[in-house]
C-alpha cells in the first residue's frame, strides 16, 4: 500500500457551469444564449434535451451549496450565464440577474466556500451570435464590457477569476467539427473565434488589472488531452505533437510566449489555406500576464501518424484501456506526461486543476445508493497521477473534480452523468454517490492509500 499524501495548503473543490445546471433558462430576465438556440434544433442534442431546467440550480443553489458543506470543500467553480445579467449581450444590465449571483455567491461565502468565477462557460448570448458572435470582433469588446460589469460589481466578493472555459470547445469543437454550438463546420472561422476568445481573454486581463484589485487572481482554463507517441518513429513523435498541439501550443503559446506555434500555423496554413486574423497589437494584449492556469483534463490515448487521419494526420492506436461511459479512455499516465509538459514548456505558473472527472451513469439501486466504484477508480487513478507530477515540480495549488452535480453534458443531453451526486432529473432530487463520500474523505484527510 501506499500513501498519497497532498500538501496542506491544497484546494479542493468541484465545478459546475450555469448553462449545464442553472435552469430558469426563461425567468430572472435571463435573454437567450446560443445553446438554448442549439439544443431546441432538432438533432443537435440526444434525446431533444436542453437546458430549460437542468439541475434547477437557479432555485435550488442552497440545496447544492449544503452538499458542497457537507463535502467539505473549500472552493466551487461556477460560471456566470453572461444573458442572465447582459440578456443581450451588451448594453442594458439585468439587475435581477445579478442580484441572484449576489445571493448565490453571498450564501458561498456564509460557508465559506471560496467562489472560483468563470465568465465565458459557453453560452454567448444569442444577440451576440446574430451579428457573427466570436467571428466577429465586436463580440471581444462585448466580452470585455460583461467582465468589467462582472468585476466593479462582484470584486468584494470574488477573487478568483478565470474568463475563457476550454477555448479550444469553444472554438473548433463549436465552429469546424460542430458537435457544440453554434454548431458550424469552417476551419477558417473556427481559427478566427479561437483568435478572438484569446484576444478577448487578454483584454479582459488588462481590465482586471487597470481596476486593480490587491488580493484578486485572474486565469484561464484550456481543456487539454494527452497523445502519446506509439513509437520512436518521427512521425508518429511528430503526429503526436500536432495532435496535442492542438489544445496546449495553439492555446498557451499566444497566451505565454505572445506568439502561436510556427509548426502549427504553417500546418494550417499548407494542408488547409487557413491563416489566423491577428491584428497589430493582438498578441501582446493576449499574452497579458496571468496569475495562474487553470487545466480540464479528461483523457488521452496512444496516438500515430496516418496520412488519411483527418487534419493533423494522426490516428488514436486503441491499447485495450478501459474506458468510462461516454467512451473515453481511462489514460491516468497521460494526466501526469500533459502536466510535466505544459511546466516544462511554459515554466511553473501556479496550476489549477479547474476540471477531471468522469462519466458513469449508475442508478440508485433500491436502498438509494449509487455504487460508482468506477468514478472512485478514476479519482483514485488520476489523483495518484496529479500527486506524481507535483512530486515532479508542477505547482498544482488546487484540484475540482467535474461535477458535483450530474448535469446538462452538452450535446449528450442528459444520458452521461460526470457528477459525485446522481440528479433525478424528473424530481430533481440529489441523491449522494459512493463517489462522494469518497472525495469528502480525501478532503478531511488530504491523503488516501493505493
Ligand atoms: N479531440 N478531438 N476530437 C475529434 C472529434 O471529437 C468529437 C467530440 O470531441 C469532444 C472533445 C471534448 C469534449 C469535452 C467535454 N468535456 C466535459 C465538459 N468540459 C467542460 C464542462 O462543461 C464539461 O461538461 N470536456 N471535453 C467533448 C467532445
Amino acid at each position: 500500500m501506499a500513501i498519497i499524501q497532498f500538501p496542506k495548503d491544497m484546494k479542493w473543490g468541484t465545478a459546475t457551469a450555469s448553462y449545464q445546471i442553472e435552469g430558469a433558462a426563461n425567468e430572472g430576465g435571463r435573454g437567450p444564449s446560443i445553446w438554448d438556440t442549439f439544443s431546441k434544433t432538432p438533432g443537435k442534442v440526444m434525446n431533444g434535451d436542453n437546458g430549460d431546467i437542468a439541475c434547477d440550480s437557479y432555485h435550488r443553489y442552497e440545496e447544492d451549496i449544503s452538499l458542497m458543506k457537507e463535502l467539505g470543500i473549500t472552493t466551487y467553480r461556477f460560471s456566470v450565464a453572461w444573458p442572465r445579467v447582459l440578456p443581450n449581450g451588451t448594453g442594458e444590465v439585468n439587475q435581477e440577474g445579478l442580484d441572484f449571483y449576489h445571493r448565490f455567491i453571498d450564501k458561498l461565502l456564509e460557508n465559506n466556500i471560496e467562489p472560483m468565477c468563470t465568465l465565458y462557460h459557453w453560452d454567448l448570448p444569442q444577440a451576440l451570435q446574430d451579428i457573427g458572435g466570436w467571428n466577429n470582433r465586436e463580440t471581444i469588446d462585448a466580452f470585455v464590457e460583461y467582465a468589467e460589469l462582472m468585476f466593479n460589481e462582484f470584486n468584494e466578493k470574488i477573487k478568483c477569476w478565470i474568463t475563457i472555459n476550454e477555448p479550444w470547445c469553444a472554438s473548433f469543437l463549436s465552429n469546424y467539427i460542430g458537435n457544440h454550438a453554434p454548431g458550424l463546420q469552417d476551419l477558417q472561422l473556427a481559427t478566427n473565434v479561437a483568435h478572438h476568445l484569446l484576444v478577448a481573454h487578454g483584454k479582459a486581463v488588462k481590465k482586471y488589472r487597470e481596476i486593480g484589485v490587491e488580493d484578486g487572481q485572474i486565469g484561464y482554463a484550456p481543456n487539454v488531452e494527452w497523445n502519446e507517441p506509439y513509437s520512436d518513429k518521427q512521425e508518429d513523435i511528430e503526429a503526436c505533437y500536432r495532435a496535442n498541439g492542438w489544445f496546449i501550443e495553439w492555446f498557451m503559446d499566444p497566451v505565454f510566449k505572445s506568439a502561436y506555434p510556427e509548426k502549427l500555423v504553417k500546418w494550417f496554413e499548407e494542408t488547409e489555406g487557413v491563416t489566423v486574423p491577428i491584428l497589430e497589437g493582438d498578441m501582446e494584449t493576449i499574452s497579458e500576464k496571468i496569475d495562474f492556469l487553470g487545466i480540464n483534463y479528461y483523457t488521452g490515448s496512444v496516438s500515430r501518424f496516418n496520412k488519411d487521419g483527418g487534419l493533423f494526420q494522426h490516428e488514436r492506436v486503441d491499447q485495450g484501456y478501459q474506458k468510462t461511459d461516454i467512451g473515453w479512455n481511462i489514460y491516468p499516465e497521460g494526466f501526469y506526461h500533459v502536466l510535466k509538459y505544459i511546466k516544462d514548456s511554459y515554466g511553473n505558473i501556479p496550476i489549477y486543476i479547474t476540471e477531471n472527472g468522469s462519466c458513469y451513469n449508475e442508478e440508485p439501486e433500491s436502498n438509494g445508493r449509487v455504487k460508482d466504484a468506477g468514478r472512485v477508480n478514476y479519482l483514485k487513478q488520476h489523483l495518484t497521477a496529479l500527486n506524481r507530477a507535483m512530486s515532479a515540480g508542477v505547482n498544482i495549488k488546487g484540484y475540482l473534480t467535474w461535477s458535483l452535480l450530474d448535469n446538462f453534458e452538452w450535446a449528450e443531453g442528459y444520458t452521461m452523468r460526470f457528477g459525485i451526486v446522481y440528479v433525478n432529473y424528473r424530481t430533481l432530487e440529489r441523491v449522494r454517490k459512493d463517489s462522494f463520500y469518497w472525495y469528502k474523505q480525501i478532503i478531511d484527510n488530504n491523503f488516501f492509500e493505493v
